[in-house]
């Protein structure tokens, strides 16, 4: 009689394997980091050997006896997203490594196609629900079809294959037989749309990417994805891969976000905002993604999601204790936070590798402002961790704007929450209580609700929000004049952030731009190419301030 039910959690930096029993509660688990490859500044690598390598070190060691035959239902796969590799067909072996989802290399390739297509741009959001960036996998395959020597060939041949990670995981799960991705992995790579869940020809076209490359599109939770191979993992020999999600969707999921209008912030490496907007693709005219949140079934209406996500949360405060050496662990930040009245005037923000949403600039790098002879260590660091609240309120800002939904309470998870101090500014930040669940394996547990739900071992959807259980919940105190007057201070240093990396002008519409920076127009600049403006964020978050206050948005729901 089956009692458990398994996820792969394959992330950026580590990999883990999880047994859930029927309440949702961990029975059994491993985990194991991978090499993070830097090959120039800017590049991010994985090897995927070695994520396969380690997928079958944390399956073995979890598994380790702890159950017996029969008793794993099936297993859910969740997975870093956008990350593009590329292997061959018959030999199973990588042809590169993978490029990871915060790779910049492609920021050329992404403004040459966005270049090229300025007329037809708003038409390839309104398909994909995603902006022109590196971020996504279609900038990363052009790169490597571009660069590998032979790939082209290979690729038009159908000799060599394109997944993200839980593509290239399933394939060798499954003894090399499965070559699929589900719709909300598929919904980052640039190349689908989101409506039809089918690869876009035309978006093909526009990349280059030959058709035959790419793996079939299934639902996020069916019980006929891929049955495990016993030579490839033993201990799984037999068992059905009966979930596929995103990570970020996985933790939406795994938070039980069913309903419109619910939200999730993940507070890791990066943080990322996900809202439920149902059974409706909500453009967002506010920097924010449109992304597949998950199908349930094939046929099944799929459910969408707004997402913002910023590159630099956690990282951050890493970058703290290892390049500035101003902390030994991420754990003191708390108390050093707590050391200092406030933030002393000062503010981090940490645009290592441009900004992320909402303001999507590649042109910004990171600065530390508002300093005085006054400032000590202690006043940085508060800073650097009282930016990731900055970060997200941003994105939720965003998303209250393109929803018309007044968050009554964020569902976080990740592993800076157990920062009871950002955890409180947040809810100070966002006047609106955020709570972190008793599971705060938010990610894998998605993965096993998705596997669960297809092969019966989870009776309902209903079942698993009724199992969703609050640990800890921070309600808002902060007076209202010094959310606004911190709110306004960090968009003045989101402005300062601005127009810092310039790269060589890349056609017209680029030397245009530069010509409006260069004449002084710099915000001019910034509205014309399309994305708001701090400036023009200050205005609209106060605009969420006044309209929340006044109550007018209150209670309405997402039509
Ligand atoms: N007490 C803490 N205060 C602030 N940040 C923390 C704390 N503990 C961990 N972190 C940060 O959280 C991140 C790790 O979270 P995790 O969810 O494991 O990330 P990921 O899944 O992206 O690898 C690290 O970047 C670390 O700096
Ligand atoms: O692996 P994580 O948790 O850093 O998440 C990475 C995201 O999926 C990137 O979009």
């Amino acid at each position: 009689m089956a009692k458990y039910v398994g996820a792969i959690d394959q992330g950026t930096s580590s990999t883990r394997f999880m047994l859930f029993d029927r309440d949702g509660a961990v029975v059994a688990q491993a985990q194991a980091e991978h090499t993070q490859i830097y090959p120039k500044a800017g590049w991010v690598e994985h090897d995927p050997l070695e994520i396969w390598d380690k997928t079958r070190e944390v399956i073995d060691k979890a598994l380790g006896g702890a159950i017996r035959p029969g008793e794993l239902s099936a297993i859910g796969i969740t997975n870093q997203r956008e990350t593009t590799i590329v292997w061959d067909r018959t030999t199973g072996m990588p042809l590169h490594n993978a490029i990871v989802w915060n790779d910049t290399r492609t920021d050329e390739i992404a403004r040459a196609v966005a270049a090229r297509f300025r007329k037809g741009k708003d038409h390839l959001r309104a398909q994909t629900g995603l902006p022109i960036v590196p971020y996504f996998s279609a900038t990363k395959l052009v790169w490597l079809l571009e660069n590998v020597p032979g790939l082209r060939d290979a690729a038009e041949a159908g000799t060599a294959l394109f997944g993200t990670v839980d593509t290239w995981l399933i394939w060798n799960l499954t003894g090399r037989t499965a070559h699929v991705t589900d719709v909300s992995n598929a919904s980052r790579t640039l190349l689908m749309n989101v409506h039809s869940l089918q690869w876009e020809a035309k978006l093909l076209e526009t990349f280059g990417v030959p058709a035959i490359m790419l793996p079939t599109i299934v639902p996020s939770s069916s019980a006929s994805i891929g049955l495990c191979d016993g030579a490839a993992v033993p201990g799984l020999a037999g068992v059905h891969i009966a979930g596929i999600l995103g990570d970020q969707q996985a933790a939406t999921f795994g938070q039980v976000c069913f309903s419109p209008g619910q939200a999730k912030a993940t507070y890791g490496t990066g943080a990322f905002i996900m809202m439920n907007t149902g059974e409706r693709a909500v453009a967002s005219t506010n920097g924010l993604l449109t992304t597949v949140g998950w199908q349930l079934g094939a046929g099944a209406k799929p459910v969408y999601c707004l997402e913002g996500g910023v590159a630099y949360a956690g990282s951050l405060v890493q970058w703290a204790r290892d390049n500035l050496k101003m902390i030994q662990n991420a754990a003191q930040t708390e108390s050093i936070c707590r050391s200092v009245e406030d933030n002393g005037g000062v503010y981090v923000v940490p645009a290592f590798a441009g900004l992320f949403a909402p303001y999507w600039r590649s042109d910004a790098r990171g600065v530390i402002c508002g300093l005085t002879a006054f400032n000590t260590v202690a006043h940085v660091v508060r800073a650097c961790v009282e930016a990731s609240a900055y970060q997200v309120k941003d994105i939720l800002d965003a998303m209250a704007c393109d929803s018309h939904v007044r968050l009554h309470a964020l569902r976080c998870d990740g592993g800076m929450t157990v920062n009871a101090f950002l955890m409180q500014f947040q809810a100070d930040m966002l006047d609106v209580a955020v709570t972190v669940p008793a599971i705060a394996e938010t990610t894998a547990l998605g993965a096993a609700f998705a596997a669960g739900l297809a092969v019966g071992f989870y009776p309902d959807q209903a079942t698993l929000t009724r199992q969703w259980v609050k640990a800890r919940e921070w309600v808002p105190h902060m007076p209202r004049a010094q959310r606004e007057f911190l709110a306004s201070r960090w968009c003045m240093a989101i402005d300062r952030s601005l127009d810092w990396h310039q790269s060589p002008p890349a056609g017209r519409a680029e030397s245009e731009r530069l010509e409006l920076v260069r004449s002084g127009s710099s915000s001019k600049a910034l509205e014309w190419s399309g994305r708001p403006s701090a400036a023009a964020w200050a205005v609209r978050i106060l605009a969420v301030v006044s309209i929340a206050a006044a109550g007018f948005i209150s209670g309405r729901r997402l039509r």
